[in-house]
């Protein structure tokens, strides 16, 4: 059994499919802080910065038992990061904004032991957006608004999300919230799960 540091519906769901025991633990790290005292950092060092602070918060309770934490970041091309949408008029923007380029979504993971880190890696993704129209923006938000507030860039992938896209490069998983296949390998490694 591990921990996992998050409330991320998509995350469990991950650890779900791929059958992997856990408890999951809201790790409530003060994540626009970090992004604030972080400012200029590039989306791998932040992302895996807040990974640990997740991971590391919840394990400094958790004795021995291996805590996971994650975070992804959206990084347009011009090197703004976007965070999850606070409102429907929020995601339109980013829509817009991401409409026609390209953009990485980043995505790190970090196993903390005893409140300290055993474990880390980060991985990208790379998105291409078609050119979206207002109109489409506006429908595609019918549908997917709410549901997409918990979401960093907007969609989910596998949903209609993938209506935004004419190519992606990268993991699945990544773009879902997580490196899961180098997870999944170290948890093996530890015996954590079965190899
Ligand atoms: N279902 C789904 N979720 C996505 C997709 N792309 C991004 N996300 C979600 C996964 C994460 O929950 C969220 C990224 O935000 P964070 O890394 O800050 O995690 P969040 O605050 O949701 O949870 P946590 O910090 O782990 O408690 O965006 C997607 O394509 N499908």
């Amino acid at each position: 059994m591990i921990i996992l540091a998050s409330q991320s519906a998509s995350r469990r769901a991950m650890l779900d499919a791929a059958g992997v025991a856990y408890e999951a633990v809201p790790a409530r790290v003060d994540e626009a802080g970090v992004k604030a005292a972080m400012a200029g950092a590039s989306p791998r060092d932040l992302s895996d910065a807040l990974a640990e602070m997740k991971a590391v918060k919840v394990s400094a309770n958790a004795g021995p038992v291996p805590v996971l934490g994650s975070d992804s970041i959206v990084a347009l091309a011009d090197g703004t990061l976007l965070d999850k949408p606070e409102s429907r008029e929020e995601a339109a923007e980013h829509l817009a904004r991401m409409s026609g380029g390209s953009h990485e979504l980043w995505s790190a993971a970090v196993i903390a032991e005893h409140g300290r880190p055993v474990w880390r890696h980060v991985e990208r993704a790379k998105l291409h957006v078609r050119p979206l129209s207002p109109a489409f923006i506006d429908s595609y938000l019918d549908q997917e608004w709410p549901a997409i507030s918990g979401c960093v860039g907007c969609f989910r992938i596998e949903g209609p999300g993938v209506q935004l896209f004419s190519r992606i490069e990268g993991s699945h998983f990544t773009i879902l919230g997580m490196p899961l296949l180098l997870v999944l390998g170290y948890l093996r490694e530890r015996g954590w799960m079965s190899a």
